[in-house]
């Protein structure tokens, strides 16, 4: 059993001198006359866990994908790895860890069995003084499937199939992983699992750029955010970054003599000491709520999808770095 480990801290992880793992130039994606990406920048660093968030169809598998040279860019450049995805051969492949949205095959087979049989694809990749693939019984343990070992795919719950699937995205060790909706249909305490599962990943200096649409998730894995609205990125930070961009890192509520008041502040003390100063013992029921994600994204997307996004980017894209 996994322990649970803390959200990440306000300054994210040390910072990372290498050459990125990821990095994206002015990506555009266009299906028919559908303009899906219209110029993507995007930077990750070895040992980040990335969230990428945006509405349904804001193009996030899409980005993913063309990472994971699974699909043709319409234009832009993109280096995975110090590769352009559209170019990468198999040695590059076996150093990415993928799990895609969704993957209902192999039904037939039974789990040690498929995990076994994918470590293989690794091992020819172990002689370039690379690690070989995970012990599987160990790989087994630590998504908690050990249970289900000898049990067909098939039969496997929703949860348990996920778990499987991020078996086979990380049992290559690779070096940068990515997780498209890695937690839909598990329950809080798989997802509590999972997330310690990707913190001790991310210990391990790997790299993870995943995509959700659970902001508490995001809140609590991710060294830092990106939004992706209209084709574009137009947020992008920690958390704090973020919620300090829009001006505001927490809601304070109080009462004056009966009268409910509410303010959003990137000043606490600074308000609380205005209001003594001005009401004295009048201030009552002084409640503090640190400003979370969910109120970043919602007030950013918003925003954006008003057509105000080149306000808002100028804003929160600079937040970062
Ligand atoms: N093969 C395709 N052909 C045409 N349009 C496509 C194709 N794949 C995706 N799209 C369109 O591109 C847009 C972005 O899709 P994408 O799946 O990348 O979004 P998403 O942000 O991952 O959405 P969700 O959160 O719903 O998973 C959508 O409008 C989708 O309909």
């Amino acid at each position: 059993m996994l322990k649970q480990t803390d959200r990440p801290s306000d300054t994210g992880p040390e910072p990372d001198t290498g050459p990125p793992v990821v990095e994206v130039r002015d990506l555009r994606m266009r299906y028919g006359d559908h303009e899906v990406l219209r110029g993507v920048d995007l930077t990750v660093r070895r040992g980040e866990i990335v969230a990428l968030l945006g509405p349904n169809g804001a193009g996030k598998s899409t980005t993913i994908e063309v990472l994971e040279g699974f699909r043709a860019r319409s234009a832009g450049s993109v280096n995975v790895l110090g590769t352009d995805p559209a170019e990468g051969g198999e040695e590059w492949r076996s150093r990415l860890g993928i799990v895609l949205q969704s993957w209902r095959d192999h039904g037939k087979w039974r789990v040690r069995e498929l995990l076994a049989h994918v470590a293989a694809f690794y091992e020819p990749y172990t002689a370039s003084g690379r690690r070989g693939p995970r012990d599987v019984d160990e790989l087994l343990a630590l998504v908690g499937l050990t249970g289900q070992a000898d049990q067909r795919i098939s039969t496997l719950s929703g949860g348990q199939r996920r778990r499987l699937d991020i078996a086979v995205g990380v049992v290559g060790r690779p070096d940068v992983l990515f997780l498209d909706e890695p937690t839909v249909g598990f329950d809080p305490e798989a997802r509590q699992e999972f997330h310690a599962l990707v913190r001790a990943l991310a210990d391990e200096r790997n790299t993870i750029l995943l995509t959700t649409h659970d902001l508490q998730e995001a809140q609590k894995l991710a060294d830092r955010v990106l939004i992706l609205v209209g084709g574009r990125i137009v947020a992008q930070g920690t958390v704090d970054e973020l919620a300090r961009a829009i001006g505001a890192d927490a809601e304070v509520t109080w009462t004056v003599r009966g009268t409910a008041h509410r303010s959003g502040t990137a000043d606490v003390t600074a308000l609380l000491r205005g209001l003594f100063a001005e009401h004295g013992d009048d201030v009552r029921d002084i409640e503090v709520r640190r400003v979370t994600l969910e109120d970043v994204y919602l007030a950013v997307v918003a925003d954006a999808e008003a057509g105000r996004t080149d306000e808002a980017t100028r804003r929160l894209t600079g937040a970062a770095r």
